[in-house]
C-alpha cells in the first residue's frame, strides 16, 4: 500500500537529509503551499522507543543488530499507526516528510545483522509515495560526518558505510521492479545545498493534493 502525500528521505550517514529537510520546512512556511500543511518527522522517532534506540546508536547499550532491527520496527509501528502518527496526519490532508523509514532498516540492520529478519519485520508497512535517495560516495559522506560530530555513532565507520551504499543500491533496484507504484528520486548529494533543495522543492511543490 502507498500512503499519498508521504515522502521519505534516505541515504547513508552524512548525505545531507537533515539539512534538506530543514530547508524544505522553511520554504513550505515561506511560500505557503496552497494551504497545505507540512509535518516533518524522523526515525528513530522522538518517542520512548526512539530514545532507547538512540542509546543503542551511541554505543551506551550494546544491542545486537537484530535487536536493533526489532526496536526500529517497533518504533516505526508507532510512527505510522500511533496517535498523531503518519497515517493520521496524511488522512487529515497533511503532507508528511520523514528523515528515514523502513529502507534504513533494510540497509543498516540488513547489513549488520540478518537481512531476512529485517525484511520480515518490515514487510507489512505501507510505502511512501516518493522516496528521495541521497547518493554520495562513502568517503565524502564520512568526511562530512567527522566534521559534524564530536562523537561518532556505531554505524558511522567508513568500511560499513561503503557496504551500506552498495546495499542501498540493491534495495532501490528491488523496489523499482517490485513496487513501481512508489516513485524513487535519486539525488546527487555531492551537489550544493541550494541546488539540491531546488530539485526536491520542484517535486514536492508540484504534488497535487490527493485525499486518502
Ligand atoms: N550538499 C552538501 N554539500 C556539502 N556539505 C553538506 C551538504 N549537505 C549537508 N552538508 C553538511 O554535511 C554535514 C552532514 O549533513 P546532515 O544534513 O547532518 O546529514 P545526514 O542527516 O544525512 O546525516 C553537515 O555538516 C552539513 O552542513
Ligand atoms: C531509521 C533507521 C536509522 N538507522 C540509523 C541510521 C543512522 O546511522 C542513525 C540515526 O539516523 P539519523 O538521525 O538520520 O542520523 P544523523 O544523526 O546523521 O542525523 O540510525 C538504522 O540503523 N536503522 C533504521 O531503521
Amino acid at each position: 500500500m502507498i500512503v499519498r502525500n508521504f515522502f521519505v528521505f534516505e541515504g547513508i550517514d552524512g548525505t545531507g537529509t537533515t539539512t534538506q529537510l530543514k530547508l524544505i520546512k522553511e520554504r513550505f512556511l515561506r511560500e505557503e503551499n496552497e494551504g497545505r500543511e507540512l509535518i516533518v518527522t524522523c526515525e528513530p522517532t522522538t518517542g520512548p522507543i526512539g530514545a532507547l534506540i538512540r542509546r543503542g546508536l551511541s554505543g551506551e547499550y550494546r544491542f545486537t543488530a537484530d535487536t536493533m532491527a526489532r526496536l526500529f520496527a517497533a518504533d516505526r509501528g508507532e510512527h505510522i499507526y500511533g496517535s498523531d502518527g503518519i497515517l493520521e496526519q496524511t488522512k487529515a490532508g497533511k503532507t508528511v516528510i520523514s528523515d528515514r523509514y523502513l529502507f534504513s532498516t533494510l540497509a543498516y540492520q540488513g547489513s549488520a545483522g540478518d537481512p531476512q529478519l529485517a525484511e520480515q519485520l518490515n514487510a507489512e508497512f505501507p510505502l511512501p509515495e516518493y522516496l528521495f535517495y541521497f547518493d554520495l560516495d562513502a568517503d565524502a559522506a564520512m568526511n562530512r560526518v567527522e566534521k559534524r560530530n564530536a562523537r561518532l555513532e556505531i554505524y558511522e565507520k567508513r568500511e560499513f558505510q561503503r557496504i551500506l551504499r552498495n546495499r542501498y543500491a540493491s534495495i532501490l533496484e528491488h523496489y523499482r521492479i517490485e513496487h513501481p507504484e512508489m516513485k524513487i528520486v535519486v539525488i546527487d548529494a555531492s551537489l550544493g545545498i541550494q541546488e539540491i533543495s531546488e530539485k526536491i522543492w520542484s517535486i514536492i511543490r508540484n504534488k497535487p493534493i490527493i485525499e486518502t
